[in-house]
């Protein structure tokens, strides 16, 4: 972004709360609604599988489709009518050429069109769920989005690997200056959500959009607190822990200027 004008960019984080009794299909016809009342905005963020529910472990097998399936293809559709860069959080995948099952995160641009998918690498659940379940990525993932007139680096990371922070340190080395973190976290922990996020943004410098899920689906209650944090650490805007539409106007400039007045980044030993 060095040498780009300030631009303002409206952001807005969807903090979806579902419960266990909306069907599939009626939510990601609600969530694309949601998407496209967006209209406005630059940027639109999801969070992780608010479609198929990221505790939901019992149906992902039945309800796992490929990025041409239903759910990103309503998502693409309503990007393109809102005219929004949209991180659409991320699915259930299952390759039309593979029996294996990612979580997959997906980011499309406003012409409907996908320009990156991350497919998360650390997997949550111990002895169950996704290990269980779900094949590891093996690739990080960034990818540059236009947004406000300037060329923004953006890093992509799901949920559990906000554990890992050599993840976040290669998304630096590889450019990142923006992380989108898109979560199923649950209340039980977030007090660990909120201060490794604000980590992330110190340690590497960047803008964190941390896009958390709320409400309660297969007996796991979502710890919400959706933020938008600076690349100086600060919470600069927080949601609670309902649905809601967490919206900023930042001027992502702000990442060089952290960088320039602070310049820890060129210490690193290798
Ligand atoms: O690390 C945690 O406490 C929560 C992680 C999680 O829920 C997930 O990755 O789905």
């Amino acid at each position: 972004m060095s040498g780009s004008p300030p631009a303002s960019t409206d952001i807005r984080l969807l903090q979806v709360a579902y419960g266990d009794e909306e069907p599939l299909a009626r939510r990601v016809e609600r969530v694309a609604n949601l998407v496209r009342q967006q209209q406005g905005a630059d940027l639109v963020v999801l969070p992780e599988l608010w479609a198929h529910g990221g505790f939901s472990y019992q149906s992902w097998q039945e309800e796992a489709e490929p990025l041409t399936g239903p759910t990103i293809s309503a998502l693409r559709e309503a990007a393109r009518d809102a005219q929004v860069v949209l991180h659409g959080g991320s699915v259930i995948e299952r390759p039309a050429d593979s029996s294996a099952l990612y979580n997959t995160a997906v980011v499309i641009d406003r012409h409907g069109e996908i320009t990156a998918t991350y497919r998360k690498m650390h997997r949550f659940g111990f002895s169950e769920g996704e290990p269980q379940l779900l094949t590891a990525g093996d690739q990080v993932a960034t990818v540059e989005l236009d947004l406000a007139g300037r060329s923004v680096p953006t890093g992509l990371a799901t949920c559990y690997d906000l554990r890992f922070p050599e993840l976040f340190r290669m998304l630096t080395y590889n450019g990142m200056q923006v992380l989108f973190l898109v979560a199923a976290w649950p209340k039980a922990r977030v007090d660990h959500w909120r201060v490794l996020a604000q980590a992330r943004a110190v340690e590497n410098q960047v803008v964190v959009l941390a896009c958390n899920t709320a409400g309660t689906h297969a007996g796991v209650t979502m710890g919400g607190h959706s933020m938008i944090v600076d690349a100086q650490g600060r919470v600069l805007a927080e949601a609670g822990d309902t649905e809601e539409v967490l919206s900023m106007v930042l001027d992502l400039g702000g990442v060089d200027t952290a960088r320039a007045s602070f310049p820890v980044l060129l210490d690193r030993r290798f």
